[in-house]
C-alpha cells in the first residue's frame, strides 16, 4: 500500500501544498518535515480569520471523533503559530488512508497563516516526539502509515515553478539520476537531522568544519551557519545584507555561484539558479541562501530539496539523496 500526491508551489515556490482528505473533505496542506502536527483552519477557527480559506467542518464528518480536553500549541521561528483542540478521522493522502489520525483543530492562528490564503494547515512530517498535543503526545501520519506501507519511507521530489510530488511507501526510481547517498538521521530532537560534511562555493575547494543540518520542506530557504553565508556572498559582488529586504540581496544581472553541500560521499549541488531566488521589485534580487539565526543546525528548506530527491526512511533512520 501506498501513495503519490502532488506538491503544488505558490508563488515564488514560497510553499508546496498537497491535497488531503480528512473525513471526506479536500484541503490542501502544507507537508512539513521541519514539524509533526497535523493541524487544520476549521469551523473552530474564528470567523475573521477563516477568510478565503477551505475550513475543515468535524460536524459533517461521520468518523471524527473528539479528543476531550486535548489542547495543542505550536511556535514556528519566524513568529509564526498557532493552538487549538484535538480530535481523530480517517485521513486520506494519494489514496494511503489512515483511521485515528489526530487531526488538530486550529482555534487561533497568526497572521502569517490567515494572510496566507492558499494554506489551510500543515501536516507534519518529523518525528513524533516534536508533536505538541497535550496531555498525550499524538503520532504524526507518516508514523501511523509506517506498518501499513511496503518500504518504511516517504519522498520529496520538490520542483522550482512546476508541481513536484510526495510518495509514501515506495522508491520511484524513474524520478532521481544514478544511486541514492543514504546518511544516518539523528531523530533525538524530532527532526531528520544530519551532517554535513563541509561545503564549496561555484567551482571552488570543498572546505569547512562538519556542521548538522535538517531537511526541511516547511522552511522555504536555505538557512545557514553565518560564516558560510558571509563566504557565499562574498563571491557576489553586489551582494549585501539589507535589513529592509531581510536578509542578503544582489543585483539580479549578477551571476549567482552554484553551492555545493558534502553529504558524505554524496556531492549536494544546488544550482546558482535556485539561488537567485526571488526578485524585490527595485533591480535586486533576494538570495536562496540566509542565515539561520544562530540555530545550532543548518535549515536544508526548499531551495535545497528541489535539487535533490529525497527519501525520508522511517524503518532505518537515515535520509538518502539523489541528483535528479
Ligand atoms: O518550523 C519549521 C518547519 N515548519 C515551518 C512552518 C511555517 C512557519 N511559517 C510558515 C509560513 C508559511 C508556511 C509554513 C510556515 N522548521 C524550523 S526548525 C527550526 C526553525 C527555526 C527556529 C528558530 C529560528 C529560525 C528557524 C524552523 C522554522 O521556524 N522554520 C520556518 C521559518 C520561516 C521563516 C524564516 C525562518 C524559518
Amino acid at each position: 500500500v501506498g501513495g503519490d500526491v502532488t506538491a503544488t508551489p505558490e508563488s515564488d515556490d514560497n510553499e508546496y501544498l498537497c491535497p488531503v482528505t480528512i473525513g471526506g473533505q479536500t484541503l490542501n496542506l502544507d507537508f512539513d518535515s521541519g514539524s509533526s502536527d497535523l493541524w487544520v483552519f476549521s469551523t473552530s477557527t474564528p470567523s475573521s480569520e477563516q477568510q478565503s480559506h477551505t475550513i475543515y467542518n468535524p460536524a459533517k464528518s461521520s468518523t471524527f471523533k473528539e479528543l476531550n480536553g486535548f489542547t495543542w500549541q505550536i511556535s514556528y521561528g519566524d513568529g509564526s503559530g498557532a493552538s487549538g483542540t484535538v480530535g481523530t478521522d480517517t485521513v486520506t493522502v494519494g489514496g494511503l488512508t489512515v483511521k485515528n489520525q489526530a487531526v488538530e483543530l486550529a482555534t487561533a492562528v497568526s497572521s502569517e497563516f490567515v494572510t496566507d490564503s492558499a494554506n489551510n494547515g500543515l501536516l507534519g512530517l518529523a518525528w513524533s516526539n516534536l508533536n505538541t498535543v497535550e496531555p498525550t503526545q499524538q503520532q504524526t501520519f507518516f508514523a501511523n502509515a509506517g506498518p501499513q506501507l511496503q518500504q518504511n519511507v516517504f519522498t520529496a521530489d520538490l520542483r522550482h515553478d512546476q508541481p513536484g510530488s510526495y510518495d509514501f511507501g515506495f522508491i520511484d526510481t524513474s524520478k532521481f539520476q544514478g544511486n541514492l547517498n543514504y546518511v544516518p538521521v539523528d531523530n533525538s530532537q524530532g527532526f531528520w537531522q544530519f551532517t554535513v560534511d563541509g561545503y564549496a562555493v561555484g567551482d571552488g575547494a570543498t572546505g569547512g568544519n562538519s556542521f548538522s543540518a535538517i531537511a526541511d520542506t516547511g522552511t522555504t530557504l536555505l538557512l545557514l551557519d553565518d560564516n558560510i553565508v558571509s563566504d557565499y556572498y562574498s563571491q557576489i559582488s553586489s551582494a549585501q545584507n539589507s535589513n529592509s529586504a531581510g536578509g542578503f540581496v544582489f543585483d539580479c544581472t549578477e551571476d549567482v555561484p552554484d553551492l555545493t553541500l558534502q553529504i558524505g560521499d554524496y556531492a549536494a549541488v544546488v544550482p546558482g539558479s535556485l539561488l537567485n531566488f526571488s526578485q524585490n521589485g527595485d533591480g535586486t534580487c533576494f538570495g536562496g541562501i540566509q542565515s539561520d539565526g544562530g540555530q545550532g543546525f543548518a535549515i536544508l528548506g526548499d531551495v535545497f530539496l528541489k535539487a535533490q530527491f529525497t527519501v525520508f526512511d522511517q524503518g532505518n533512520v537515515q535520509l538518502g539523496f539523489a541528483p535528479k
